[in-house]
């Protein structure tokens, strides 16, 4: 198995009386888009600034490319570029001597500097801004130098925070398209509190609430997993034995759940017409078998409602439900390790 790109290890942080991370584990292989997903002060800044050496965790570990955060900080910060939530910029540089700046920062030598700038200004849409100041480019301009900035020392993996918030529907789609771009040859994970950006950019996600993992894997693993079954609504007419013998021929009975309404004959003037709720197992939809044989059988079929909860129904339960299983739940929160100072101020060596 080859190492991973991006390893965490029971990453737990502590701020002051503040648990922030209670135990988040996560992989990410080289070249995927990995999204980190989940609501306000889930803690996905608190992760993405751990694992690009910002801030220190109050335990677990944090691997890029086999060094760890802490132990290695600077073959960490050689091989990952970082796009906090709002981009240090300097506004009164033209984008080229900014990148050159950031650059020289971050250890590239003066030799290699030019071209590596002008690899980043190409890999981000800015060869035309190279002598633009900085102020006076749009936001989708200014985050796209942000971008820059992170890949101009051609790290290996990006951590992008937050990458199109507060960008117009326009500007969202080049950023996404930059991004998309930028992996294959990088990892990247890029943190977001809304579902489409997950799954209009990324191969996988995390998701993560209340400072731990709720659940990992591609979109279609997720719906597969946590969608649950088809659930249907029938109305049916008919003798109710017979509509249990169709049925109990179709479905599997220890899996199925049948609740029988009352009969609706009252109101409508019908004999033997009955409201049932089914709800199925896995992801198979037997919508179509279950009308088709009830009619075939000569029952009337008034009816029929299917439902399934979708990718944004099961984002909602797994980020407002108080705990999702007893492994979810936060720790109790530690005294404040003193190794491990609260500080988030940026490392010196960053701009
Ligand atoms: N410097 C700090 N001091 C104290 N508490 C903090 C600090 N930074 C973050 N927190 C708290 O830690 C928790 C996680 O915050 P974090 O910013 O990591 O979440 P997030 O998922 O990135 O949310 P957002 O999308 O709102 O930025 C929140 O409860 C937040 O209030």
């Amino acid at each position: 198995m080859p190492t991973p790109m991006i390893e965490v290890n029971h990453l737990n942080k502590v701020y002051g009386s503040t648990q922030a991370l209670g135990d988040v584990s996560f992989q990410a292989e080289a070249g995927e888009i990995l999204g980190l997903l989940g609501p306000n002060g889930a803690g996905k800044t608190t992760t993405m600034r751990i694992l690009s050496g910002y801030l220190p965790a109050s335990r677990g570990t944090a691997a890029i490319d086999g060094f760890e955060v802490h132990q290695d900080p600077m073959a960490v910060r050689q091989r990952i570029g970082y796009l906090p939530e709002s981009p240090p910029l300097y506004p009164e540089m033209s984008v080229a001597q900014y990148l050159n700046f950031v650059a020289e920062i971050k250890g590239v030598s003066a030799g290699d500097r030019p071209q590596q700038v002008k690899k980043a200004l190409l890999s981000c849409g800015l060869e035309d801004k190279a002598k633009t100041l900085i102020r006076k480019l749009s936001k989708g301009y200014r985050q796209r130098v942000g971008i820059a900035q992170a890949i101009v020392h051609d790290p290996p993996a990006i951590i992008l925070d937050e990458p199109t918030v507060g960008l117009d529907p326009r500007q969202i789609i080049e950023v996404r398209k930059l991004i998309q771009q930028l992996a294959g040859e990088r990892t990247v994970i890029l943190s977001t509190h809304i579902l489409p950006e997950v799954s209009m950019t990324c191969n996988r996600v995390v998701i993560i609430n209340r400072g731990n993992v709720v659940a990992t894997g591609s979109l279609d693993e997720l719906m597969t997993q946590l969608a649950g079954g088809y659930r249907y609504e029938l109305e049916v007419r008919g003798e109710k034995t017979q509509i249990e013998a169709v049925l109990s021929s179709i479905l599997s009975q220890e899996a199925t759940t049948l609740a029988w309404g009352d009969p609706l004959n009252k109101d409508l003037d019908l004999t033997n017409l009955y409201r049932l709720h089914l709800t199925l197992p896995g992801s198979e939809d037997l919508g179509a078998t279950i009308s088709r044989r009830l009619i075939e059988a000569g029952l009337d079929l008034y009816e029929m409602r299917r439902n399934r909860d979708n990718l944004e129904d099961v984002f909602l339960k797994l980020t407002t439900q108080e705990d999702i299983t007893p492994e979810a739940r936060p720790a109790p929160v530690p005294s404040p390790d003193p190794a491990a100072p609260d500080s988030d101020t940026p490392a010196p060596t960053n701009p």
